[in-house]
């Protein structure tokens, strides 16, 4: 009998075909209220969720025949986590999917706050051509502070660049190193940022501490006229604190994504022309919708048929050390970017941990192992059937751990058949850095898709990649390039946002003259 996948909120007909495709039997059943949910969510074997499914401990309870539950976008926020691993049932996402649908709605609310668009494009309809009453502001020369620096905020800051904002930050598990990437002048407490920003963004988790963030006090502190965005979660921005300030002419304008009350449209806000709402929109474009519906659908498709899943965010089969788990994606990444980068499933591993993560070596070796075999989709890897599956594949493999982390709270580092890299995994948001390949130092955060190249150091080789893939349509998010002591090439790590082709990979080399190229899939 066909195994049965339920769709709770809408995905993308490309990836309910996939699913199809592969047999399974899939229904779409939107806008479930908690009970019809319960009751009909014990015969599936997986489930596909965005952000309007709430799915808790009583539907993880009832949901008795799931082995895995997908959730079409970044965060899990809406899925308790915690129960599904108790229950033995994978979580993962699509962490990278649509970040950038984000960032650029975070630009586009500011811009429309700053320029009061919505008002004047209702005044339009409305027959009234009126200039006079809309007189916005700059955003060139004016200083943004970006309250959380993961992934979406840096794009943020990369984005806030090309219109000429100085850049500042408040993050208190960012590190100096990506800041100075990012070009954000980062601050210790928020208390230093809040009175210098004419523009303020967020892009922080909900959590208890982050509830209410933002309130009466921290808008006290702020500029006279500033405008505030939030793409990243209701309730981080007290809703009636800052229309009491808004009321106030204090607050010139906002832009919101994210209610409290959501799925609600109930806020004080709304009184205000110059409040800017939208209903959680920041993912809602068809690329970002393309990338998360089609991935996940591989995701669960591999869950079920027991292959590895890159993007699980819980670990089922045994009580893993929490230091270990935040280093089990890091090590999934190395292991496939190893792979990859040997271009064949090399035959002899190393590990080396050092700090809190090295508690757990048999799971960071389960986890590199299943990375660098999930190219091939090779059976999953667990801990418990590493040592056999190493020595199915001729696998050589060795764990250890070291005393010194390098400076960094945590770090893993892998060689295998001579290649090298090491990530660390800094903070609470667990991004993991990749800060040497190759003996390259560097500090990137790989996406989806990224091209390696090795060249000699020479002026004008990064405006040639530029150039060469802006003609193909391929946009480059974020660089970082790498540099060793002992040699006068550059390694350039490119994350991009679509895949090239092999001729455009080529043509790249060719006029860089690259020593050395890759094309790694994430
Ligand atoms: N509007 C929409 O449709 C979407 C909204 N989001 C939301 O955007 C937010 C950011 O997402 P990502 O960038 O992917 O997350 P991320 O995990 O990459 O980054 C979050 C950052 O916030 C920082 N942070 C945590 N607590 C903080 C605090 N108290 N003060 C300052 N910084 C703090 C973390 O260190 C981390 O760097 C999330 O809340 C997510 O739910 C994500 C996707 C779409
Ligand atoms: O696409 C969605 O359902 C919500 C996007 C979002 O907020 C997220 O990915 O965290």
């Amino acid at each position: 009998m066909a195994m049965k996948i339920l769709v709770t909120d809408k995905i993308v007909d490309e990836g309910i075909d996939i699913l199809k495709g592969k047999g399974y039997e899939v229904d779409e059943r939107f806008g479930l209220s908690p009970n019809e949910l319960l009751e009909c969510v014990g015969a599936y074997d997986a489930l596909i969720v965005r952000s309007a499914t709430q799915v808790t401990r009583e539907v993880i309870e009832a949901a008795t025949n799931c082995k895995i539950i997908g959730r079409a976008g970044v965060t899990c926020d809406n899925i308790d986590v915690d129960a599904a691993s108790e229950h033995g049932i994978l979580v993962c996402n699509v962490p990278t999917s649509n970040i950038v649908s984000a960032a650029e709605h975070t630009m586009a609310l500011m811009l429309s706050a700053a320029r009061e668009i919505p008002a004047a494009d209702a005044a339009m309809h409305a027959g009234k051509f009126s200039r006079d009453r809309f007189m916005g502001h700059e955003l060139y020369e004016k200083t943004l502070a970006i309250f959380g620096l993961g992934r979406i905020g840096g794009l943020v800051a990369e984005r806030a660049h090309a219109f000429g904002m100085r850049v500042v930050g408040f993050d208190p598990y960012c590190s100096a190193a990506r800041a100075s990437q990012l070009g954000v002048t980062l601050f210790d407490s928020m208390d230093e940022v809040l009175p210098i920003a004419d523009f303020i963004t967020v892009h922080v988790p909900r959590t208890d501490g982050t509830y209410h963030m933002f309130a009466a006090e921290q808008f006290a502190q702020m500029k006279d006229g500033v405008v505030i965005v939030n793409t990243a979660r209701g309730g981080v921005i007290d809703e009636k604190a800052l229309s009491d300030f808004m009321a106030a002419g204090r607050v010139f304008a906002c832009g919101i994504d994210m209610l409290e009350a959501e799925p609600s449209a109930e806020t004080p806000l709304a009184e205000f022309d110059r409040a800017v709402l939208t209903p959680h929109l920041g993912a809602n474009t068809l690329e970002a919708q393309m990338r998360a519906g089609v991935n996940i659908a591989r995701y669960v498709a591999n869950g079920l048929e027991g292959l590895v899943v890159p993007t699980v965010v819980n670990m089922v089969s045994k009580e893993v050390d929490e230091a270990a788990a935040a280093y089990i994606p890091a090590c999934q990444m190395c292991g496939s970017v190893l792979t990859q980068l040997a271009r064949e499933v090399p035959k002899a591993l190393s590990i080396v941990a050092s700090g809190s993560c090295a508690g757990d070596m048999q799971v960071l070796s389960a986890a590199t192992l299943s990375g660098m075999l999930s190219r091939e989709g090779q059976a999953s890897v667990s801990t418990e059937n590493a040592d056999a599956s190493a020595r199915r594949h001729g696998i050589k493999m060795e764990a250890q751990q070291a005393s010194d982390s390098r400076g960094y709270d945590s770090i893993v580092s892998m060689e295998a058949d001579g290649l090298e890299i090491s990530a660390t995994v800094p903070g609470a948001h667990r991004e993991v850095h990749v800060v040497s390949i190759l003996g390259y130092r560097l500090d990137v955060v790989p996406g989806d898709h990224a091209l390696i190249f090795t060249y000699a150091d020479e002026p004008g080789q990064v405006g040639r990649m530029g150039t060469i893939l802006g003609e193909e349509g391929i946009n480059i998010s974020t660089m970082a390039i790498g540099k060793r002591a002992d040699c006068r090439e550059v390694l350039v790590f490119l994350n991009v946002e679509s895949e090239p082709s092999s001729e455009v990979i080529e043509r790249v080399a060719q006029a860089i003259d690259a020593t050395n190229s890759w094309a790694i899939r994430l």
